[in-house]
């Protein structure tokens, strides 16, 4: 059910990269052509007048991807500007620099010579640092950044000029942060107008600073999707296609990522809509309990619950003490009610095995959801796990333990600190140090696919992300954890185990909605629960109905547009299936 973009860390880009070039089909000189043929070729599309251009070329690779920039576009008749070092790291970057030398000069890599009066350009080209960047940047490369990032006070000419070579240099692209400062906004974060990165995105793009300060991102194919879809076979070579770990679900990729199959969003259309089950019954849809709260904290319970209703469950009950039913005596009629005093009346429900999910949380009450948590935990039935539930969670960590993979917790940044205090603190904390993995060691993993995963499941980037913590918590809990905000990352708990290998990380997406910032308004966490519920009630495992609840929550709110309030996303669904419907018809 999941459809997106397979994202891939930092780490896997090297080591697919490292594969590519082992087997003899393809060279790094030839993938680097390839990769700065690629933004020059973006460049030109979006300055199609030949002007003038800096290229700011680092000492790595994304440095040798400057230099070819710098060719490319001399080639097509640009003047070009080269600022670089005398260090390359490298043969292939080195190669490059050479080329370039042939037709220019490398000007130092400095504050002052980016400033020389009468040298503005039309472009800046950032190639210092990409994927390779492992600390914070220093002294002279430290500054140029910040006097691209606005120091200077000239903030918006640089955003409207400068062009990224796979992400604003600075950034990591494992986390979205910028190494050495403090996580979120800073004052001189460089942003790009555009960046292009290569083969897939990276979390870094779509994670915490990424999406402000990438710009417009473009993902370009430099050839390597074999290496993607491949795994490293042990001795026998490359076998069986590797099932994405990783995967973004954002808006511009949205159902028209070239890469998906439209049979795969076609039938998630059906399924959405019912239309691929015309004879179905009401309880082949499931049946979904709210579990609401006392008198006067209903509402969030009856959003929950319309949103369960609206995305199909068959049949969804709210379910509050006896004293606030009659409260809930309005609409929806669909809607079913029934009183549930405490967890023994919980129980005694329960045996009804057509339900089929539960939520808890929304409206509930600290006190009430601590009481019935044990009663839905027990039950075993796939549930979600919001607001008053989590706060009651985290203050006995003895329900923890009851936690399963059927729940779905659903913690914004606060309640994510109370469940998990040390993770959170790790995402805020001092920066861990680099992993001290060289790419070269990647390579000599590869015939090993015991210590290739190995070594892939332990690398982390040089910051702690929002990705690891979500994982970290899943793996902690044994539930899927989405991890709510403009950057939801949703993780499963469960080490997969392949069948011809070890255990690797459960699956995790990253679901971007930083164009929706609208939908951050009361109520639309309540409506988020009620939509994964009524999904899980209808019988999609955990991770799906949580990832597929994340898209469906954000689309509702882009559908509506600006001046949304909680009760318009649930009315939202109805139209958001024909538009799938309509979008993946077959031509
Ligand atoms: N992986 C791939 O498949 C491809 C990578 N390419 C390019 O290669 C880049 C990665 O190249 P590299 O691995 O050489 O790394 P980078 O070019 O990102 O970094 C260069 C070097 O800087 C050093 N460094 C890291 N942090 C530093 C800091 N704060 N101050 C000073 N030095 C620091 C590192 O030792 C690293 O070797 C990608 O971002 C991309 O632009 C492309 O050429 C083609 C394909
Ligand atoms: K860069």
């Amino acid at each position: 059910m999941i459809s997106g973009t397979e994202i891939l860390t930092a780490a896997q880009m090297r080591a697919m990269e490292s594969a590519a070039i082992a087997s003899g089909a393809v060279t790094g000189l030839e993938l680097m052509e390839r990769a700065g043929g690629a933004v020059a070729g973006h460049i030109r599309l979006r300055w199609p007048k030949p002007g003038r251009v800096t290229v700011l070329c680092g000492p790595g690779n994304n440095g040798g991807d400057g230099y070819v920039i710098a060719r490319a576009l001399w080639q097509a008749g640009w003047r070009v500007r080269v600022l670089g070092l005398d260090n390359t790291a490298g043969p292939d970057a080195t190669e490059m620099r050479r080329r370039w030398r042939e037709i220019g000069a490398v000007l130092p890599l400095t504050e002052d010579e980016l400033r020389c009066p009468g040298e503005s350009s039309d472009v800046y080209v950032d190639a210092i640092f990409g994927t390779g960047l492992t600390r914070p940047p220093e002294g002279a490369i430290a500054r140029i950044l910040a006097y691209l990032g606005g120091s200077g006070g000239d903030w918006g000419f640089f955003r409207d000029r400068l062009v990224a070579v796979d992400c604003p240099s600075g950034m990591c692209l494992d986390s979205g942060a910028f190494l050495g400062t403090r996580r979120g906004p800073g004052e001189y974060d460089l942003r790009a107008r555009m960046t292009v990165a290569f083969d897939s995105p990276k979390p870094g793009h779509l994670l915490e600073r990424g999406p402000d300060c990438c710009g417009e991102l473009v993902i370009a194919d430099i050839g390597l999707r074999d290496w993607r879809c491949r795994a490293p076979g042990g001795r026998g070579g490359w076998r069986s296609q590797r099932p994405a770990s990783l995967t973004a679900i954002w808006p511009d990729f949205g159902i028209a990522d070239p890469r998906r199959s439209d049979g795969d969003d076609r039938r998630k259309a059906a399924w959405l809509s019912k239309r691929d089950d015309p004879g179905g019954h009401k309880f082949g849809h499931g049946h979904a309990l709210i579990l609401a709260g006392g008198a006067g904290q209903g509402g969030a319970a009856r959003l929950a619950a319309r949103a369960a209703l609206r995305v199909g469950a068959g049949l969804v009950t709210l379910c509050p003490p006896a004293p606030a039913l009659t409260e809930h005596a309005g609409a929806p009629d669909a809607l079913m009610r029934r009183a549930v005093d405490d967890t023994g009346a919980l129980r005694a429900l329960l045996e009804d095995r057509r339900i089929t999910a539960l939520c808890l949380g929304p409206g509930a009450g600290v006190g009430r959801a601590a009481a019935l948590l044990p009663g839905v935990l027990s039950s075993r039935r796939p549930c979600v796990l919001d607001a008053d539930a989590l706060t009651a969670l985290a203050a006995d960590p003895g329900l923890m333990g009851g936690l399963h993979p059927g729940c779905v917790l659903t913690p914004h940044r606060g309640e994510f600190a109370r469940l998990f205090p040390d993770l959170d603190a790790r995402l805020s904390g001092p920066q861990p140090p680099a992993p001290d993995l060289d790419p070269r060691d990647m390579a000599r993993f590869m015939p090993d696919l015991v210590a290739y995963r190995a070594a892939l499941s332990e690398m982390r980037g040089p910051a702690y992300s929002r990705l690891d913590a979500a994982r970290d918590a899943a793996t902690r809990s044994g539930a899927v954890i989405l991890l709510k905000g403009p950057d939801t990352v949703i993780a499963e708990p469960a080490p997969r185990v392949l069948p011809d290998g070890p255990a690797i990380p459960g699956r995790a997406i990253i679901h971007s909605a930083f164009d929706v910032p609208w939908l951050a308004t009361a109520g639309s966490g309540d409506v988020l629960a009620g939509i994964i519920t009524g999904l899980l009630a209808r019988g999609l495992p955990p991770l799906d109905a949580a990832a597929t609840g994340a898209g469906l929550h954000a689309a509702a709110a882009r559908r509506f547009g600006p001046g949304l309030i909680a009760d318009d996303l649930p009315e939202e669904i109805p139209g958001l299936f024909r538009d799938m419907e309509r979008i993946t018809a077959a031509p």
